[in-house]
């Protein structure tokens, strides 16, 4: 007699595209995460049920598959069958799913995905994960916690090894490096930010938002719909973390000598510094230009001004190693480099296990390359702001020491590091210059 099949449940066979989207065709969780939902027809308590599924099993996969491969006799696993029981071992470890139902959707799920075949094993290997705690499992897979503190925090927190001793050498010592490396493993909250002059920070607090303690700009919604604010809709305000406002602040706010009037954003896209910018420049009577090499983000840059006054930006699609600007004509720079993306890894599930050291090596060639361009665009006496939504130490104080070590001309004004587990924000990292007047 045929066997009966239950219908799948549909959050899961969502979080399993985007599991089988990240993995086979390289896609990004939080860009696919809503096609999936809108495919699915998913929305309220089952959205949020699809998108915590997926970056939950995204992000601790490097843990649950050293707890999935210590229930195999044979290592070698399907990738269809792993993400399948990725998705099983996060509901069993770190959701409160009872045990029976996360086994019997996860068996479901791969028989409807792959076949008969792989769903014995399915359902032996969730059975031996589901009959301990998480505690107990890291107890088991992860290096000694006393002999190998970042080995065992890099399975116990799921990070990679080398990410874990970047974060370490930023840190300056391994006292937080717990409280960081869980911070990454949680789901920022929700920062807005209302565009001076467009909107205050009290109609988004009318909207349920509560303001945050360090940008003037800012206001925290605590699980609400950004999309249901109607200055968000409108664009006088957007979503933008408070580390990311306090950046294009250090930019706007640090004090200059003399005239005041031209800003360059260098690497603008996709805008969400260079729309508060602008609204500060079109308060302050200043116009900024918002240059991004890749066009389709420029064209991102514009919408996001959709909201300014019309002649406060000019938005540019172009290198900017290769500046289409006449060099020392700026007041104020602020060059957003392209980095790791280390400090912003709430954010993007996937991207801890994409990233590789090698990578660090070529940012960190273009970014010195950037900053030099950046302070070669501003006058003599203007300010350069070099900010990176990365911690580690090759993008940031490093990068600053190399290019004013080059430079007779640059004064170092100061510099901030902003972390997860202390702030709340993302690690941004900002360090401004000053080119000497007398130069
Ligand atoms: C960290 S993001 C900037 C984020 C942006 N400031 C914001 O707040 O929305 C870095 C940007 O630099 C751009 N970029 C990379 N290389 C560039 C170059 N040579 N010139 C200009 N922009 C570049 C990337 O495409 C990316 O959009």
């Amino acid at each position: 007699m045929a066997e009966r099949r239950r219908p799948v449940d549909r959050p899961r066979r969502a979080a399993l595209d985007v599991l089988t989207a990240v993995r086979a065709d390289g896609a990004y969780a939080n860009l696919v995460l809503p096609q999936v939902l809108r495919k699915h027809r998913l929305e309220g308590r089952d959205a949020g049920l699809a998108t915590e599924l997926a970056s939950g099993a995204i992000r601790m996969h490097g843990l649950y598959d050293a707890v999935i491969d210590a229930c195999l006799t044979k290592p070698r696993l399907q990738p269809e069958v792993r993400d399948v029981l990725r998705l099983g071992v996060h509901q069993l470890l770190s959701m409160r799913v009872p045990d029976h139902a996360a086994i019997s959707t996860s068996v479901d799920l791969v028989r409807a995905v792959v076949g008969q075949g792989p769903s014995g094993l399915v359902n032996a290997v969730l059975r031996k994960v589901s009959r301990r705690s998480l505690e107990d499992w890291v107890a088991d897979v992860a290096p000694d916690r006393a002999a190998d503190l970042h080995g065992h925090l890099a399975v116990a927190q799921s990070h990679p090894l080398w990410v874990v001793d970047l974060l370490a050498e930023a840190l300056g010592s391994d006292d937080e490096l717990e409280a960081l490396l869980a911070a990454d493993n949680a789901a920022p909250r929700v920062t807005l930010v209302a565009r001076p002059g467009l909107a205050e920070v009290a109609e988004l607090e009318a909207a349920g938002a509560v303001a945050t303690e360090r940008s003037p700009y800012g206001a925290v919604l605590a699980g609400g719909d950004p999309s249901a604010v109607p200055a968000v809709v409108e664009g006088r305000a957007g979503v933008q973390d408070e580390g990311s406002q306090l950046v294009a602040l250090a930019m706007a706010d640090a004090p200059i000598e003399g005239r005041d009037e031209r800003w360059l954003d260098l690497c603008a896209g996709p805008g969400g510094k260079a729309a508060l910018l602008g609204a500060l420049a079109a308060q302050r009577g200043a116009r900024l230009v918002a240059n991004e090499r890749q066009p389709h983000r420029a064209a991102l840059v514009a919408s996001a001004m959709a909201a300014l006054p019309d002649g406060v930006v000019d938005v540019l699609a172009g290198d900017g190693t290769r500046p289409a600007w006449v060099p020392g004509t700026f007041d104020r720079v602020l060059v957003d480099a392209p980095c790791s993306g280390l400090g912003a890894l709430r954010r993007r599930p996937e991207s801890r296990w994409r990233r590789t050291p090698a990578d660090v090596d070529v940012l960190v060639g273009l970014q010195q390359v950037l900053l030099d361009v950046a302070l070669e665009s501003v006058r003599p006496g203007g300010l350069v702001v070099y900010a990176t939504c990365s911690p580690v130490l090759a993008e940031t104080s490093r990068v600053v020491e190399a290019v004013l070590g080059r430079r007779d001309d640059t004064d170092l004004v100061g510099s901030f590091q902003l972390w997860p587990h202390r702030e709340g924000t993302d690690a941004m990292y900002a360090a401004t210059l000053r080119r000497r007047a007398t130069a």
